[in-house]
């Protein structure tokens, strides 16, 4: 991670093919809330009026006083009926703007909101696989990441289309008078859009090629200041090593980005005095016109006002035209997202899944390696687990023993050979009811820092408000005891991440983890070291229930310890990719192959 990212940046062409995001993005916003999207526009359009209205007012006040001043009149009752309509455009005004500010804030928090639980529910369709290459990583951080960009992209092309309009008429009013005053303007102006788009362009290359690197740095942060880790971090006295990492990294982000801001601010100084300069050329030009008399003094100000209005409403545009293209290559970034599609995915008619597993599960020739990896973790492994069984699978760290649940339940699909069901491909059964039929504990069960009930309704989500199921896996899984000592019972919250957190002991955690288990009703239950954190009590109280529990269903176990192992009916011990033995305890014991050594082992280590 540590040597600088080498993706390409994108392109010219490739951000104004982003522009096409545009539209969908609209559609999101509209379908987030229509009649705030609706009365957003409408606020703005009469908004991009305001201007040129308020301009030619200003015009016919001193046009007026001028007239006064010169007929020596004393009817002011024209004159206070145009100032009194120019208050009421600066009021209007006002309330206008309030009000596209507030329908603004509001739609964009609607917006993101509504982002965010896209994010999550996408994200919960894709592989497992997809979540483990970087690149897929990077593209959901930068989708997740501009949420707030997002909002601002919102205004931003919302306002553009507002200065268009009042650019509309401005610019009519300026070209009457002199074309040439149109000319003036959109060439000082010119230089400084074509700064800020290229500057815009190298900003987004920067943040894009430095993905990575921020991300290392929230993991870093995350690791040297979270409470999960506080322990490790002080007595290893990882707070040097970690924030010294954290220095290198962010120091050069920094020295690459103070490199980029200050030629911005160069440059962005040198090409707006251009365009400042025009404005003044053109003001001198509209001020030798009004002395020759060519035009009244309340047309010099019209003119004046008119010019620089235009000017700032040009540069506006000019300016968001490069920011809302910068925005719409994040826009790229989220649609493409959407875009993923799951590889593991359920066929269009799929099998019905067998009410009762008559012959069980086969893996007929199973190859497997990771897809980012070079290492084949199965080759041509073939084995059975029938129907109503119970097998424990032994085999040494990084033997396969999870890669072999994964696989069973789908996470991931076999590179080569097949997993029958009952004589059938997994594949041919819908993907989501083969695992809503399979209960899974992993060694890294999921800790959330919620109640102990959302703790233990994860093992079937529905049932969250079943509170009879709940205590009942509770009594099972030995964890009922400890949820009676919570002050708080089943509404405890556990973990410290949150305020009145309760934190438990690995083998409390693994209690609550095991009362999941017992849920649901699941025709195959696997257990990958249930036990690990156990008391050896509390595994023989386990196994007791755990036993009565599966009578005639499927389970599987993986462990290390052959306390639990040996309660399974049957026992594969897996090897370089293979499975070397199989049968009972006893068997294998006469056997005197690998599991008697591993036994003996383990055994000789607790004498
Ligand atoms: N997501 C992954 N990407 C690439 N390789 C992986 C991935 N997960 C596991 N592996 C590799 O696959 C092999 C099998 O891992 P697995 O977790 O199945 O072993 P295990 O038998 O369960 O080990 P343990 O007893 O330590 O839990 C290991 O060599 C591991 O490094």
């Amino acid at each position: 991670m540590s040597s600088k990212n080498k993706q390409e940046s994108p392109t010219f062409q490739a951000r104004l093919q982003a522009l096409k995001y545009l539209p969908l993005f609209f559609k999101e916003i509209w379908q987030t809330q229509p009649w705030m999207t609706a009365g957003n526009i409408g606020l703005r359009l009469i908004r991009s009026v305001i201007p040129f209205l308020t301009l030619y007012l200003g015009k016919l006040i001193i046009d007026e006083v001028v007239r006064l001043i010169n007929t020596h009149s004393t009817d002011t009752r024209h004159l206070l009926v145009l100032i009194g309509l120019e208050l009421a455009l600066a009021l209007g005004s006002d309330l206008l703007n309030r009000a596209t500010m507030l329908l603004d804030g509001l739609l964009g928090d609607l917006h993101a909101n509504r982002s965010s639980i896209q994010i999550m529910q996408h994200a919960a369709t894709l592989d497992l696989a997809q979540f483990e290459e970087p690149v897929f990583y990077d593209k959901l951080e930068r989708a997740r990441q501009q949420t707030v960009g997002r909002t601002a992209l919102l205004s931003q092309s919302l306002a553009q289309v507002q200065d268009i309009i009042t650019i509309g008429f401005l610019g009519a009013g300026l070209a009457l008078f002199s074309p040439w005053l149109i000319l003036i303007l959109v060439l000082s102006i010119i230089p400084a859009f074509l700064g800020e788009f290229y500057f815009n362009s190298q900003s987004y290359a920067l943040s894009y090629q430095w993905t990575p690197q921020r991300r290392e740095l929230d993991y870093l942060r995350y690791i040297g200041a979270s409470n999960v880790n506080a322990k490790e971090v002080k007595l290893f006295n990882l707070s040097g090593f970690l924030t010294e990492r954290f220095r290198e990294v962010s120091a050069a982000y920094y020295l690459q980005n103070r490199q980029l801001s200050i030629r911005r601010a160069g440059w962005g100084a040198l090409l707006t005095a251009i365009g400042t300069a025009g404005y003044y050329g053109a003001y001198a030009f509209i001020g030798l016109e009004t002395i020759r008399g060519t035009i009244t003094i309340g047309s010099l100000t019209f003119l004046a006002g008119s010019f620089r209005q235009l000017k700032s409403s040009l540069e506006g545009i000019l300016n968001r035209f490069t920011s809302i293209s910068q925005g719409t290559l994040y826009l790229r970034d989220f649609f493409q997202f959407f875009e993923l599609e799951p590889r593991v995915a359920s066929p269009k008619t799929p099998l019905p899944f067998p009410t009762v597993i008559q012959k069980g599960f086969v893996f007929e020739n199973v190859s497997f390696k990771y897809p980012a990896a070079e290492k084949w973790v199965f080759q041509r492994l073939n084995f059975t687990l029938k129907a109503g069984e119970k097998l424990a699978i032994v085999g040494e760290n990084g033997a396969g023993k999870t890669t072999l649940v994964k696989l069973l339940t789908r996470l991931y699909d076999p590179t080569e050979g097949r997993i029958l069901l009952d004589g059938h491909d997994l594949r041919e059964y819908d993907l989501g009811e083969l695992q809503r039929h399979i209960g899974v504990i992993f060694q890294d069960y999921i800790r959330l820092m919620m109640t102990a009930q959302s703790n233990i309704a994860v093992g079937d989500i529905e049932q969250i408000n079943n509170l009879d199921r709940i205590a009942t896996a509770s009594e099972r899984s030995l964890a009922a005891s400890l949820i009676q000592r919570f002050p708080e019972g089943f509404q405890q919250v556990l973990g410290r991440h949150f305020r009145g957190g309760v934190e438990l002991s690995g083998g409390e955690w693994q209690k609550i983890a095991l009362a999941r288990a017992y849920m649901r009703d699941s025709e195959l239950l696997i257990l990958d070291e249930p036990t690990a954190s156990l008391d050896a009590r509390a595994e023989y109280e386990v196994f007791q229930r755990f036993a009565e529990l599966t009578k005639g269903k499927m389970a599987m176990l993986i462990s290390h310890r052959f306390s639990t192992v040996r309660m399974a009916d049957r026992i594969i011990v897996i090897e370089n990719g293979q499975l070397i033995e199989s049968g009972s305890h006893e068997q294998l014991m006469a056997n005197k192959g690998r599991y008697a050594e591993l036994f003996q082992l383990q055994a000789r280590g607790y004498l």
